[in-house]
């Protein structure tokens, strides 16, 4: 029996070997064991939350951290309230990397200013926010496309330690409040990009409602209906009814519909949603999704839905519509969509009514019918009086008289009382040019 042992033993290159051998393992074992443990203690102690570019909260979240990085700037640069140690720390974790965010400001007298905003550009960054250091993680994923916005997919990572893991809820909250204030007093018009809504331009400058002129008491109703809506939210759902009210505004072009709902939207607070059925590659399926989806807050706006659908159109429950593949069908189950509790207000507009199908405008679908027609005395006189001021009443009888016989639309007085506007005396002279 030949003893191996003995053989192994005497040699010195082979006991050396094994060493090496053993050595190279208890490493091993050593080093797997401290990225366990370091694993496992980074599991414990740190905690992160990750932003993907193609959420809401994205935007939102590199608009605070440009605004945290700023106002650290500027606290560092003060030292305003800040001890010794917070200034040089506040100074040591400043980005070293940002990226250039432009964007637009319309101002209330319509011109649009371009602002540039800083956000920390990709790599790591260090953030000091309530006592406690973030890290920030900006990282951009050149081999992933977002869909919807065609821009490299990115993420942002916050990390900071387990303990801390509420600064989280209240870096969301403040970063969504800053972006909605942003808007504040301002109307956002969405209109839809793929199965999401996308704000069109820039936030409006709100219509008063007093500035578009209905005749008497209509706008009034209207409103008190909307409010009424809004504030029972909680009956419809304790009686398990959708919560959803359509509107349908009709009448001769120019009366005013889409003014009085963006009017509308402004005196709520609201936003508004421009569903244009017509949209290239707009489908049944998205259509629903993206009444489901509208951002809260938001009247839904449907306008021409004569041009969508008219009578002739209904021999196919199956028609699509030019580009888009929105059949008649598909456009009534998503008018009546999911009985989801979200509140929902759509208001629809048409220059033909006649010429819609009775499903499409039935109880449910469209709650309140308004007939908006050409300006009535009432009107004439409101609106004289509007824009020359109410020192000209009796020039607004005069011109009420001089339109008497002749129908003319809200639109074509706002032109005519802009071409004279300073001289209302013009305005009656020149009447004739409105018919
Ligand atoms: N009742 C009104 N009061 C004040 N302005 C009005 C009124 N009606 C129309 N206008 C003015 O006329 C222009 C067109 O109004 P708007 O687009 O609201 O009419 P509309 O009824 O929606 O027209 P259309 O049916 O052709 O879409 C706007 O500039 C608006 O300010």
């Amino acid at each position: 029996m030949v003893d191996l042992s003995a053989i192994f033993s005497d040699n010195p290159y082979f006991s050396a070997g094994f060493g090496l051998l053993g050595v190279g393992a208890g490493l091993a074992v050593l080093r797997q064991g401290a990225r366990r443990g370091a694993d496992l203690l980074q599991r414990q102690l740190l905690v992160s939350m990750e932003v993907p570019s193609n959420d809401k909260s994205y935007q939102w979240v590199l608009g605070w951290l440009s605004r945290r990085g700023a106002a650290t700037i500027q606290a560092a640069e003060s030292g305003q309230g800040m001890s010794w140690m917070h200034r040089r720390i506040s100074r040591a974790v400043l980005p070293r990397h940002l990226a250039v965010q432009t964007s637009y400001k319309q101002h209330d007298n319509g011109s649009v200013s371009t602002n540039f905003t800083m956000v920390p550009g990709q790599g790591k960054h260090i953030f000091y926010y309530q006592g406690t250091f973030i890290q920030v993680e900006r990282q951009r994923n050149t081999k992933m496309i977002d869909i919807q916005s065609a821009a490299p997919f990115e993420t942002v990572t916050l990390t900071t330690l387990s303990r801390d893991r509420a600064v989280f809820s209240q870096i969301l909250a403040e970063a969504r409040t800053n972006a909605l204030s942003q808007n504040e007093g301002r109307t956002v018009l969405y209109t839809s990009f793929g199965p999401e809504w996308r704000p069109f331009g820039l936030p409006r400058k709100r219509r008063l409602l007093q500035s578009v002129i209905l005749d008497r008491n209509v706008s009034e109703s209207i409103v008190t209906d909307v409010q009424d809506f809004i504030a029972n939210g909680k009956w419809y759902d304790d009686r398990g009814i959708p919560y959803r009210r359509g509107y349908l505004l009709y009448g001769p072009p120019g009366s005013g519909k889409t003014s009085f709902i963006q009017a509308l939207a402004g005196s709520l607070g609201y936003n508004i949603c421009i569903l244009n059925l017509s949209e290239r590659g707009l489908t049944d399926d998205r259509l629903n999704h993206l009444l489901t989806v509208a951002p809260e807050r938001s009247l839904l706006l449907l306008e021409d839905v004569d041009a969508a659908f008219t009578r002739e159109r209904q021999q196919s429950e199956h028609a699509a519509y030019q580009q888009s593949m929105v059949t008649f069908s598909g456009l009534l189950n998503a008018l009546d969509g999911v009985a989801s509790s979200d509140e929902r207000i759509i208001f629809m507009t048409t220059n033909h009514i006649e010429r819609l199908d009775p499903a499409l405008i039935r109880p449910g679908r469209v709650d309140v019918k308004v007939y908006l027609g050409n300006a009535t005395p009432y009107q004439i006189r409101r609106m004289f009086t509007r824009f020359y001021g109410d020192e000209h009443a009796m020039l607004a009888d005069a011109f009420v008289q001089a339109l008497a016989g002749h129908s003319v639309s809200t639109a074509q007085l706002q032109g005519h009382f802009i071409a004279h506007k300073k001289a209302p005396q013009c305005a009656i002279d020149q009447v004739a040019d409105l018919f």
